[in-house]
């Protein structure tokens, strides 16, 4: 077994803004240092396109020719961020590649993310482990969220009870207890709501700084009604879809534009403090894009009554994070560890996942373990 990797982690996010790819050092348990990332956006006519797709995904062919084009433009510019990177640093091990989450829906054991993962080893020139999600929802797990290994190892040295909370499109939380079990789920909403309410109103892809949130009123009968939806009552661990509570944009429809931005930020805020945890955290961190909006930082200090901090507090790379992440379980997954446990997805305990992809003659590295998934 080589001891550290050097692997380059690469994550599409529920947001459809673009690629985010980091260089970590690990071995799947230990993490000894961070490399070079960088953020490659989606063109605005991508993200349409996938949007496109993510919107028809239940009813969509494998073979659909659009998803065909959507799913080669993605990865080309998977493999144009990979490319960046291996001009910094040019001996990578191994890639973890998430793919495009386009259906999330594991009661049906249905999950499905888009990319091509033979063409990024061809044009790359490494061995690349993806679909990370699959083996676990087969095995009647959430396969979501993934992050919390990788939480609790960069956690290591903090004590619990502490929690971190990711605000991408959707949001989801890692727990661990003072006695260093981890817990975790998608919590609600993150920005998703948020977004397409700011794109229909104002044309922009986010409400920027929380801009219009700030000048509106919460509809606090609304929030109420949004949380009468049966995932909140519904124990962990749990994950959703990025389109699970697209009806609440019918909801708010008669808001002006800034009531509706403060009634979607505050049930984003109300969804977090209604999780149900084995205990109050007594910190929480928050990385995502999510916290680059003072309205949701705010609110959430305000809603969960401890310490609210980025996790840019602790030294983390709080834009890479993700991407690291699927990095570290990439070597978890060379190394057949597991990616998931019961108190994370449901999932059995010590389930690995994630399949090996070696292009063309390029050997099966020695350090991959046996059971890392098939070749293809
Ligand atoms: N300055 C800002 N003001 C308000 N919102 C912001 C700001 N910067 C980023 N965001 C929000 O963060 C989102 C991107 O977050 P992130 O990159 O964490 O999402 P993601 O990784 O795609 O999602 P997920 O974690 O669900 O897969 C944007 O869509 C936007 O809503
Ligand atoms: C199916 C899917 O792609 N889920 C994402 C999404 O975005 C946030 C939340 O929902 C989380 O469950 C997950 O991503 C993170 C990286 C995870 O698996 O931990």
């Amino acid at each position: 077994m080589k001891p550290m990797l050097t692997v380059i982690g690469l994550m599409s996010g529920t947001s459809l803004d673009g690629v985010d790819a980091a260089i970590i050092h690990t071995d799947g348990e230990r993490i000894a240092g961070f490399g070079p990332d960088i953020s490659l956006p989606y063109t605005a006519a991508l993200r349409q396109r996938a949007r496109g797709i993510l919107d028809h995904a239940p009813t969509l062919s494998p073979d659909d020719p659009e998803l065909k084009a959507v799913e080669y433009a993605i990865t080309r510019r998977h493999i144009d961020a990979v490319r960046q990177l291996q001009a910094l640093v040019p001996d990578i091990d191994l890639i973890g590649f998430h793919g495009q989450t386009i259906l999330h829906a594991p009661q049906r054991r249905q999950t499905w993310q888009i990319g091509d993962a033979g063409l990024l080893s061809r044009a790359t020139g490494v061995a690349v482990i993806h679909d990370f999600r699959s083996a676990d929802v087969a095995a009647g797990g959430e396969g979501a969220p993934l992050v919390p290994w990788f939480h609790a190892a960069l956690l290591h040295d903090v004590p619990g009870p502490v929690a971190v909370l990711n605000i991408g499109g959707v949001a989801n939380v890692t727990f661990i207890d003072a006695d260093n079990t981890i817990h975790a789920c998608d919590t609600g909403p993150g920005n998703a709501l948020l977004d397409d309410w700011a794109m229909r109103h104002t044309g922009t892809a986010c409400d920027v700084d929380g801009g219009l949130a700030r000048a509106g009123t919460v509809n606090r009968a609304i929030v109420e009604q949004l949380l009468a939806d049966p995932y909140f009552a519904r124990p962990a661990p749990k994950s959703l879809d990025r389109q699970s509570f697209a009806t609440a944009l019918d909801q708010v429809a008669a808001c002006t534009p800034a009531d509706g931005a403060a009634t979607l930020a505050a049930f984003t805020i109300e969804a977090v403090r209604r999780t149900p945890l084995p205990a109050r955290p007594a910190r929480w961190y928050v990385c995502g894009g999510g916290r680059h909006n003072p309205v949701l930082m705010q609110g959430l200090q305000a809603a969960l009554g401890a310490p609210v901090e980025a996790v840019d507090r602790l030294g983390w790379n709080g834009d890479a994070l993700e991407a690291q992440c699927f990095g570290f379980l990439a070597a978890r997954s060379a190394r057949g560890l597991p990616l998931s446990a019961p108190t994370i997805t449901g999932g059995p305990d010590g389930l690995s996942g994630g399949r090996l992809t070696c292009a063309g003659l390029m050997p099966v590295p020695s350090w991959i373990h046996a059971t890392s998934g098939r070749r293809s």
